[in-house]
C-alpha cells in the first residue's frame, strides 16, 4: 500500500473511534478498537468504576489507569464522565478507557467486567453521621447492584459508598433477589481504616508507615471501627493512654477529614489511595497470587452477625477465606461488644430496605 493511503486509512480508523465527548459511540466499533489495542498491551482485567466523576472516583480512575493489571477501565457516572474520560484517556499507560454517562449506559458500562468499584453517592458534611447518608445512597447502591446482577454477575464488587455497614447488606439482598449472590464476591471497602491505623500507629512508634500493619475489624463507622492494637506488626506495646488516643483517632479519622474540609466533602484522596490498594489486592487474588490478605467487610461467621470486617484471603473467587479475630485483650473485647451492638442495627436496616 502507498504510504499516503496507509496513513489516511489509519486516520480514518482512529477517528471512527473518537468522539469529542470521549464517550462510547458505536458499541461494536469501540469494542473492536479496544480488543485490538488490548491485544497489543499487557493482558489484564476489566474494571468498572461507578461514580467515576466524583471526589473519590476521579483520583481512583487516575490510579487504576496506572495499574498494569488493568486492561480495560470503564468510567460510569450520572454526570461529567465525558471530561474525566477524555482526560484520563490521554495517559500513556496500557489500560483502554471508556466513558459511560447516565442510567441508559449503565449496562454497557458493566458488561464483561471482572471487578466493579462503587464510590457512587453523597458524602458527609460536618455534623452528619454516615448513617445520615442512608436515605440517598441506599437507592443508588440498589440500582447499581441490579445492573451488576444483570450484566456481570460474576464480577468482584468493591463497595465504598456509605454507610458501608448498611450498603453491603443492601447489595447482598439485591443479589439474592436476582439469584446471583456469591458472598465471596461482595466486599465492603474498609481499607481506609487500615491505612489510617498504619499511619497513626507508625507516628506513635516513630516508624515508617510502610513497615506497620494494623488489623482493623468490625465495620466502617464510629465504634464499629475496631483497631486490634494488640496484633500490630511489628510486635509492640502501647500504654493505656496511647491505646485510647490511637483507637479514638482511627475511629474518628473520617470525621477529622470531614471537619477539616468544612462542608466541601469527606476523604477523597486517601480513599482513592486505599481503594486502589484494595482493588489491586483483589486483582492479584483473581490472577491467582498466593497469600493476598487484607481486611474487608464481608459475609462472615466470625461473630454471630451476618457481616463483619476482618482479614480475608483474596483469591480467584474473591474472599476465599475469612479469618478469625485472634486473641483480643480486655480493651478490645469491650470494643467488640460495642461494635457488634451498633453493627447489628445497621445491618438490619440495610436488609429491611430491600425486603420491606
Ligand atoms: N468506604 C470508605 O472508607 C469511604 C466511603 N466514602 C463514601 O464514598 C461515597 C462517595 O464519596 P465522594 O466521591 O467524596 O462523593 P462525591 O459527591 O464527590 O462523588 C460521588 C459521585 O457519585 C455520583 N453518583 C451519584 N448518583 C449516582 C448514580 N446513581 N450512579 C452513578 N454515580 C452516581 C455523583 O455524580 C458523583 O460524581 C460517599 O458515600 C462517601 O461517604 C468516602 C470516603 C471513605
Ligand atoms: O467519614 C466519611 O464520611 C467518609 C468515610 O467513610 C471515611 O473517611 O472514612
Amino acid at each position: 500500500m502507498q504510504p499516503n493511503a496507509e496513513a489516511s486509512q489509519r486516520i480514518a480508523r482512529i477517528s471512527a473511534h473518537l468522539h469529542p465527548s470521549g464517550l462510547q459511540m458505536e458499541e461494536s466499533s469501540m469494542l473492536r478498537a479496544a480488543n485490538c489495542r488490548a491485544k497489543g498491551g499487557a493482558p489484564g482485567f476489566k474494571v468498572a468504576i461507578l461514580g467515576a466523576a466524583g471526589g473519590i472516583g476521579q483520583p481512583l480512575a487516575l490510579l487504576m489507569k496506572m495499574n498494569p493489571l488493568v486492561s480495560v477501565l470503564h468510567l460510569y457516572d450520572v454526570v461529567n464522565t465525558p471530561g474525566v474520560t477524555a482526560d484520563i484517556g490521554h495517559m500513556d499507560t496500557s489500560a483502554v478507557v471508556r466513558g459511560f454517562l447516565g442510567q441508559p449506559q449503565l449496562e454497557s458500562a458493566l458488561t464483561g467486567m471482572d471487578l466493579v468499584i462503587i464510590p457512587a453517592g453523597v458524602p458527609r458534611k460536618p455534623g452528619m453521621t454516615r448513617d445520615d447518608l442512608f436515605n440517598i445512597n441506599a437507592g443508588i447502591v440498589r440500582t447499581l447492584c441490579e445492573g451488576i446482577s444483570k450484566c456481570c454477575p460474576n464480577a468482584i464488587v468493591n463497595l465504598i459508598s456509605n454507610p458501608v455497614n448498611s450498603t453491603v447488606p443492601i447489595a447482598a439482598e439485591v443479589f439474592k433477589k436476582a439469584g446471583t449472590y456469591d458472598p465471596k464476591r461482595l466486599l465492603g471497602v474498609t481499607m481506609l481504616d487500615v491505612v489510617r491505623a498504619n499511619t497513626f500507629v507508625a507516628e506513635v512508634l516513630g516508624l515508617d508507615p510502610r513497615e506497620v500493619s494494623v488489623p482493623v475489624v468490625g465495620g466502617h463507622s464510629g465504634v464499629t471501627i475496631l483497631p486490634l492494637l494488640s496484633q500490630v506488626k511489628p510486635p509492640c506495646s502501647f500504654t493505656p493512654q496511647e491505646t485510647e488516643y490511637l483507637t479514638n483517632r482511627i475511629q474518628n479519622g473520617g470525621t477529622e477529614v470531614v471537619e477539616a474540609k468544612a462542608g466541601t466533602g469527606s476523604a477523597t484522596l486517601s480513599m482513592a489511595y486505599a481503594a486502589v490498594k484494595f482493588a489491586d489486592a483483589c486483582l492479584r487474588g483473581l490472577r491467582g497470587d498466593a497469600g493476598v490478605v487484607e481486611c474487608a467487610f464481608v459475609a462472615s461467621q466470625v461473630t454471630e452477625l451476618p457481616f463483619f470486617a476482618s482479614k480475608v484471603r483474596l483469591g480467584r473467587g474473591g474472599a476465599e477465606e475469612v479469618y478469625q479475630l485472634g486473641p483480643l485483650n480486655e480493651y478490645e473485647r469491650d470494643g467488640l461488644d460495642k461494635a457488634k451492638k451498633e453493627l447489628a442495627g445497621s445491618i438490619q436496616k440495610g436488609i429491611s430496605f430491600i425486603r420491606k
